[in-house]
């Protein structure tokens, strides 16, 4: 068998199969763009804001929406009624204090599930809510009784999960998985955890609940996504993200980089849940309601995440995108883009362009132009206009043999643009 007959992922890391706890092709995100997305500092959404977001979410596809506590405010409450009478494909899920005062509200507002979460460090328990883990517990019982004899799905988080004492923490998902609970929560709140912390926990975790095991995780020191995944490999099943990853401080694994992971792990899984090319657009929706801009280097949608410039990555990437490319633009409404008018260019992409114009110059043609493109991108990058405009007067010129002369002719880049 040929190499270029054989799968190129056999007998690779990337290739590799996942391990038997992994739910890297079986996991479910919880969409937080309204609750811990609210917390982003420069974050307000009326009323028809989060209604445009949350079917934008829907259509995407995402399994669950979590919202704002009613207990925050009257609007919050008033919200929660909205979104959860609008007959969303997703479920409706608000985030409460570990109290049964939020807990009643929340269950007024007609949402689908309760996640109830109480911090469980030294930290929390001695400057937040300055409860000890007996109480947390009895508290916890009480509330979870009360969401489950309503009929709605509950969910059991520990926030602060990675600096609480683990004895303790086991001890409190042992006794809400009795309870049966849906979920419990692991909360990476202050972004201190790695992501074979993460994996530890988990399996841990794993092996102490029955139950599924969402994780959220906070980007303090960017490994969000890389907890994010760790955490599915090791067995959770529900991971938390928010549009753009906005938050508290600087907030959550976004969406669309989780995607971009969760595609690289398993492309037909995430094609065959989520609506891919609707991306661009909600990032853009929440972009503008809380004042801010795509990330220049943001995964899938970033102005330069498919432009390829080096001449080794082009012309490779001319000849088969997977090269270089690990997703596929148009699989997510994108297009590539390789850049040519700059001293890093490469005749084969040159030629690729002199192709599209069909130019029908010849090989040594395109290195005699590529050569004299690097000459003058060492004074500046060419415009993709002027480096057509060099082609074609080169290409006109070949009809008197004039084209070498042309090319000795220009010494700047200025002389393309006012040519
Ligand atoms: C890590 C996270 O992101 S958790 C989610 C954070 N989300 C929010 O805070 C939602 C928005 N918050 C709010 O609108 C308000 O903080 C409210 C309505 C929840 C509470 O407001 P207030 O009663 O004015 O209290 P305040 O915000 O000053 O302090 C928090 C209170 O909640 C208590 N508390 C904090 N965490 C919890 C918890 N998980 N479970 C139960 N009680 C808690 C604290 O002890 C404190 O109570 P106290 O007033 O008796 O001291
Ligand atoms: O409820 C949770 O699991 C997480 C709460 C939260 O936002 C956090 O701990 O950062
Ligand atoms: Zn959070």
């Amino acid at each position: 068998m040929s190499p270029s007959q054989r799968d190129p992922s056999r007998s690779t890391i990337a290739g590799a199969a996942s391990g038997y706890l992994s739910n890297v092709s079986n996991f479910k995100i919880i969409e937080s763009t309204l609750r811990e997305g609210e917390q982003f500092a420069n974050a307000f959404f009326t009323t028809e804001k989060k209604i445009e977001i949350a079917k934008a979410l829907d259509d995407f596809g995402v399994e669950y929406l979590e919202l704002t506590s009613p207990a925050a405010s009257t609007q919050s409450y008033n919200d929660c009624k909205a979104i959860s009478n609008l007959g969303l494909k997703a479920k409706i899920l608000t985030h409460v204090r570990c109290h049964m005062d939020d807990a009643k509200l929340a269950v007024e507002t007609g949402v689908d599930g309760l996640d109830v979460v109480i911090g469980t460090s030294s930290y929390l328990r001695e400057f937040s809510h300055g409860k000890d883990m007996q109480y947390i517990i009895d508290t916890a019982t009480e509330v979870i009784q009360y969401i489950k004899s309503k009929g709605l799905e509950v969910r059991f988080s520990s926030e602060d999960s990675f600096r609480s004492d683990i004895v303790d923490l086991l001890n409190l998902y042992r006794a809400v998985d009795k309870l049966g609970v849906n979920r419990v929560g692991i909360a990476d709140t202050v972004g201190c955890a790695s992501p074979d912390q993460v994996a530890e926990l988990v399996r841990t975790l794993r092996g102490v609940v029955s139950c599924d095991i969402e994780c959220h995780f906070h980007n303090d020191t960017n490994c969000a996504i890389a907890n994010a995944y760790a955490a599915l490999q090791n067995g959770a099943t529900h991971v938390d993200t928010s549009v753009l990853g906005i938050g508290e401080r600087n907030g959550i694994p976004s969406l669309g980089g989780f995607i971009a992971r969760m595609y690289a792990a398993d492309k037909e899984h995430v094609k065959s849940k989520y609506n891919l090319t609707k991306l661009r657009e909600i990032e853009n929706l929440v972009a503008d309601a809380v004042g801010v801009s795509v990330p220049f280097n943001n995964p899938i949608t970033g102005y330069c995440a498919f432009t390829h410039k080096a001449g080794i990555h082009a012309k490779a990437i001319l000849n088969n995108p997977s090269t270089y490319e690990i997703l596929k633009p148009e699989d997510f409404g994108m297009t590539r883009y390789v850049a040519i008018g700059h001293r890093l260019t490469g005749w084969n992409a040159v030629k690729n362009r002199v192709e599209q114009l069909s130019l029908g110059l010849s090989d040594s043609d395109c290195k005699r132009i590529t050569a004299k493109i690097k000459n003058l991108a060492d004074i500046r990058p060419l415009s993709l206009d002027d480096v057509d405009k060099l082609l074609r007067k080169y290409g006109e010129a070949m009809v008197d043999d004039s084209h070498h002369a042309i090319l000795d002719s220009i010494d700047t880049p200025d002389q393309i643009t006012h040519m």
